[in-house]
């Protein structure tokens, strides 16, 4: 690492000036005031909360490339993915919405969730409140929000907006610490990333330790490095039923069939 540029600082430069940028064409009071439209709302956080039909709910990601990977499929279709994804039996999906760095977008979020019946999540880097009443305005049921990257004062204003908008929080964190200070802010549903976003290096561990500090009322989310159901069964074995899942089901060509493993139901 050492001279390596940190990366997760480079795309927070850069989303802090593309928020900016937005500003000047849609005010955050114009935008909070679209925000209070009526949604349809699908529950992210209330699909899981308690193991699925075969044991572990499965979050799946659409993912077209990432910063470590570069792209990871060529031409992914967000709405023919989500349909595969409910097919196979996904709790929930996540859609990468961040345009420089993974490829995504607004309108990818807005063809996955049109295209099936499952809550989403937007996967994006939020460092400010603007970002969350876009994401309630594009129609996303959940926002990520990255520990590591935010102060508590701000995740407990972002979580009470949240509350207020109707949407639900991912808050994500990668070490005791990170948990502390999630858990200070109020966060209940807790998603471990096994991997660091400063090294990339991936290690599926993280979640079993940090699992073991949290509390009664918190609900864990293992995220990134789940490659088969083996990784599943190590993890659910720990007590943690919720698994993020991105290159792994992207990759496949058969995602149905993928999640349908490992979940268990095949
Ligand atoms: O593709 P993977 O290794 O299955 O990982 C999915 C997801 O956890 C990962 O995309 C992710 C987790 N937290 C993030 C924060 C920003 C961007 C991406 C992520």
């Amino acid at each position: 690492m050492g001279n390596k540029p940190d990366i997760l600082k480079v795309i927070l430069e850069h989303k802090k000036l593309e928020v900016e940028a937005c500003r000047t064409k849609v005010s955050e009071e114009a935008l909070a005031e679209m925000a209070k439209a009526d949604r349809q709302r699908r529950y992210f956080m209330q699909s899981l909360s308690q193991p699925g039909p075969f044991g572990a709910n499965i979050i799946a990601e659409v993912k077209r490339a990432s910063p470590s990977k570069g792209i990871i499929r060529e031409g992914l279709d967000p709405a023919v993915q989500a349909q595969a994804y409910e097919k196979g039996g996904a709790a929930a999906m996540s859609v990468l919405t961040d345009n420089k760095f993974f490829q995504g977008s607004n309108d990818d979020l807005k063809a996955a969730r049109a295209a099936c019946s499952l809550p989403v999540i937007r996967k994006d880097f939020i460092v400010s409140l603007y970002q969350i009443y876009e994401a309630a305005v594009m129609g996303a049921d959940a926002i990520l929000l990255i520990t590591r990257t935010l102060t508590v004062e701000f995740m407990q204003r972002a979580l009470a907006l949240c509350k207020e908008l109707g949407l639900d929080a991912l808050v994500e964190v990668h070490s005791e610490e990170e948990l502390d200070q999630a858990g200070a802010a109020g966060a209940k549903l807790v998603g471990v990333n096994n991997r660091d976003l400063k090294t990339f290096v991936t290690d599926i561990e993280t979640t079993i330790r940090l699992h073991k500090r949290m509390t009664a009322d918190q609900v864990a989310v293992c995220e990134s490095g789940i490659k088969d159901r083996a990784d599943i069964q190590r993890v659910m074995d720990a007590g943690v039923f919720n698994f993020l899942i991105g290159e792994t089901l992207v990759r496949s060509d058969d995602p149905a069939a993928t999640i349908r493993e490992l979940t268990g139901a095949a």
